[in-house]
């Protein structure tokens, strides 16, 4: 049995841990987990999924893959900790830190970056791989099995990770942006804020699904919506004199620009 431990326990540590658990892709008593200084959450994290904390490297001396959820930022001082764990698979889901990072602590060892992103939590990432040279056929297997557990993967180049972050490792907000806008709409045009929600979230996963169920084009689903100088219609040409799509690349093009910038840190 793999025995796998978190170096971060934040909001992503916890979406992984969640999707693994739910998924028993390992027993929880598998899953070590360390954070700066927050017990409390360590002590949360013990109770709602069963895996234990550490503090001490010893304690996990034996571990199989380790698992980087730091800030990029509190990366460097963290890395020389965990140096003596030579045997382990390493896995980075830093958003911007480069692999290069990792190879200087870790020469000879297998290292994967990941891009994963919060829905992890219910199994439905959307997560990106990059691999570094020395990565074996059984490391990518087990890294890949583990991403597969919380959602789907992609392989990519590691320079393509970047567009991978402002597409879907900062993704869910963008959606969830929309929602709130969304609603925030309909109830300045006469909903009360229940029925919005409601309306809200169910037509996000009524065409989340469509794409995901029928596999086909988004602007043919779009077209099926929209009947001629109709009020969907109506709608979209609000959303192109707002200059939505140039909004959108603006949008995914600052999170590529800034994942850059993470990684020159
Ligand atoms: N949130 C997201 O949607 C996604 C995040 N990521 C990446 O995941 C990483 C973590 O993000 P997120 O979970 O949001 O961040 P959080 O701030 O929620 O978590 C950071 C964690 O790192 C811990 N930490 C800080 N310093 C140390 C240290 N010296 N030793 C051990 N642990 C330490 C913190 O501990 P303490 O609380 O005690 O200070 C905390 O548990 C980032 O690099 C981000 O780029 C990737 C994809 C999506
Ligand atoms: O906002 C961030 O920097 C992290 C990386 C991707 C999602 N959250």
């Amino acid at each position: 049995m793999k025995k796998i431990a978190f170096i971060g326990a934040g909001s992503m540590a916890e979406a992984i841990i969640a999707g693994i658990v739910k998924h028993e892709v390992l027993p929880a008593n598998a899953i070590y987990v360390t954070n700066h200084s927050n017990k409390e959450r360590l002590a949360r994290l013990h109770e709602q999924y069963g895996v234990t904390p550490f503090r001490d490297v010893e304690n996990i001396k034996d571990v199989d893959v380790l698992i980087f959820a730091t800030k990029p930022n509190q990366i460097a001082e963290v890395l020389p900790k965990y140096a003596s764990l030579t045997n382990a698979i390493i896995v980075s889901v830093l958003a911007g830190t480069p692999l290069a990072t990792f190879e200087a602590t870790f020469p000879n060892q297998a290292i994967a970056r990941v891009m994963p992103n919060t829905s992890a939590t219910i199994g439905e990432s959307a997560s990106g791989v990059a691999w570094n040279t020395k990565v074996t056929d059984e490391a990518k297997r087990w890294v890949t099995s583990l991403v597969e557990a919380i959602g789907i993967v992609q392989e990519v180049d590691e320079e393509q990770l970047h567009t991978v972050t402002g597409l879907s490792g900062s993704g869910p907000a963008y959606v969830y942006f929309f929602v709130e806008a969304l609603e925030a709409a309909a109830i300045q045009e006469g909903l009360d804020p229940k029925t919005a929600r409601e309306l809200a979230i169910q037509t996000i996963k009524g065409a989340a699904l469509m794409l995901d169920e029928t596999r086909e084009e988004p602007a043919t689903l779009r077209e099926r919506v929209t009947s001629p100088n109709g009020t969907t219609a109506a709608g979209l040409d609000a959303l192109r004199e707002h200059q939505f799509a140039e909004t959108i690349h603006a949008c995914v093009q600052a999170a590529k620009q800034r994942s850059i910038e993470l990684g020159k840190a």
